[in-house]
């Protein structure tokens, strides 16, 4: 999960605009078995010199089996009657999402097992529930089926196994603008789409866009939809999202449309094309303030290497009056997308956005110190935004090899631990 979670809640229910800073909340009573142990591991990790190769090996799979294990005491039976628990993937702020195989079939999935007693865990996967039992298409994450308990739900999803979108930039050793434009152009198919079932996503950013398979020619897909919400264009009022991320009328409190995920999708073009994100800063008061005054720009590398069209794509986006930014449908339609960057150089951004992303994780892992738990303002973007390559180390306990030294992740807060926040606009103010 790297430094923290950023990411802003819908504010509760009856609680007018008060949004919610989410600080990490543990998951379930897996917490208290989880976070000590945790520290033992990581006095005992992989990493340590005193292991030699073998036995580290050994450690780890030892590690793997226990943990296997513990999680699969905590299924449900009629859960692990039907699929058998293999692997965890990774864990939300709610969840854990573990890669299943269906015992008849042998058919791999994921299942995604939601803690839904408390209300914020409930609301976060009725939303999610909402939008998934509705929807299909290539590249939005498939439903397979549901078990629902009163204190957690299983979804049982298709397992994407192919890696985060940024994963694969750093993985792959070559990244051009036509590379960019195929990425972007399954995300738009997807928009367009939830778009014009009145679905707005509310958390795009590229940790929720995964590649479905290894392979070159793998279909993108756009997951988590724990902060969707249906609804008619300027009728959605509730201040939630990823602070880098959220579009200016969210941050201004003004009802706000399907346009919020467009401008993220800017933000996204933005750090595909670069490794850098538009607007960014530790202070969370200063980071809304210039995404409000869409303050922005195209310095340091590889900008110059990037041509006009694809900044004219982002610009279109990035506008900061919703209505005259790109629709899904009219960003599919932009000369950039339609040709694949064929007007655009090849030259090959590689170097410099993964130079950008490894300069952000090295930044990060100091603002981060080990063992510690980060507030939500220093968390900000750098839980969110670490290269891809760290929170993967995080998950595989260090097994990847990486731009990046290995860093410890950070403790979860206790459940009930919740940070309140002033609305984003009263921040402004003082
Ligand atoms: N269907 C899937 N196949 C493979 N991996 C998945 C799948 N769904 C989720 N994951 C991975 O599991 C991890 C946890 O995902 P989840 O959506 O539960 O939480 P999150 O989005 O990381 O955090 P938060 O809930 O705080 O936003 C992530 O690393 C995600 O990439």
């Amino acid at each position: 999960m790297g430094c923290g979670n950023s990411k802003v809640l819908p504010e509760a229910s009856k609680k007018g605009y008060v949004s919610v800073i989410q600080s990490l909340v543990a998951f379930s009573k897996g917490h208290e078995d989880n976070e000590p142990k945790k520290h033992k591991e990581q006095q005992n990790s992989p990493w340590s010199p005193h292991l030699a190769p073998n036995s580290q090996q050994k450690f780890r799979q030892g590690q793997q089996r226990d943990k296997v294990a513990r999680y699969k005491d905590k299924f449900e039976p009629r859960v692990t009657a039907r699929y058998d628990i293999k692997a965890l993937i990774g864990r939300g702020s709610f969840s854990r999402v573990v890669r299943v195989e269906h015992r008849a079939t042998r058919q791999p999935f994921a299942i995604k097992m939601m803690e839904v007693e408390a209300p914020e865990g409930r609301e976060v996967c009725d939303s999610e529930l909402a939008v998934l039992q509705r929807v299909s298409h290539a590249n939005v994450i498939q439903l397979v089926e549901v078990f629902q308990f009163p204190h957690r739900v299983y979804m049982v999803l298709e397992l994407a196994t192919g890696g985060e979108l940024l994963d694969r930039v750093v993985s792959r050793g070559h990244f051009t603008e036509q590379d960019a434009t195929q990425a972007l152009q399954m995300v738009l198919a997807a928009l367009v789409y939830l778009h014009s079932l009145g679905i707005t996503h509310r958390d795009l950013k590229p940790e929720n866009l995964l590649y479905y398979h290894p392979g070159a020619d793998s279909r993108l897909l756009v997951t988590d939809f724990g902060l969707a919400a249906f609804g008619k264009p300027w009728y959605l009022r509730t201040t939630c999202g990823t602070p880098e991320y959220m579009a200016p009328e969210v941050l201004l409190r003004r009802p706000y449309s399907c346009a919020v995920d467009m401008w993220a999708l800017g933000v996204i073009a933005y750090i595909l094309l670069s490794g850098t994100l538009p607007f960014e800063d530790d202070n969370r008061t200063r980071l809304y303030r210039s995404i409000i005054r869409g303050k922005y720009s195209f310095h340091g590398n590889p900008w110059p290497s990037v041509s006009n069209l694809a900044k004219d794509f982002i610009l279109r986006l990035l506008v900061l009056d919703p209505p005259a930014r790109l629709t899904a449908e009219q960003a599919g339609r932009h000369p950039w997308v339609v040709t694949m960057a064929a007007s655009s150089s090849t030259r090959n951004l590689h170097r410099s956005i993964s130079q950008n992303l490894r300069q952000r994780a090295s930044r990060s892992s100091s603002r981060c110190p080990s063992g510690t738990t980060t507030s939500s303002t220093d968390a900000n973007s750098l839980g969110r935004l670490m290269p891809p390559e760290t929170k993967q180390k995080q998950r595989q306990q260090g097994r990847a090899a990486g731009l990046i030294q290995p860093q410890r992740a950070i403790q979860p807060r206790a459940r009930g631990h919740k940070q309140h926040q002033h609305h984003p606009a009263k921040a402004l103010d003082s």
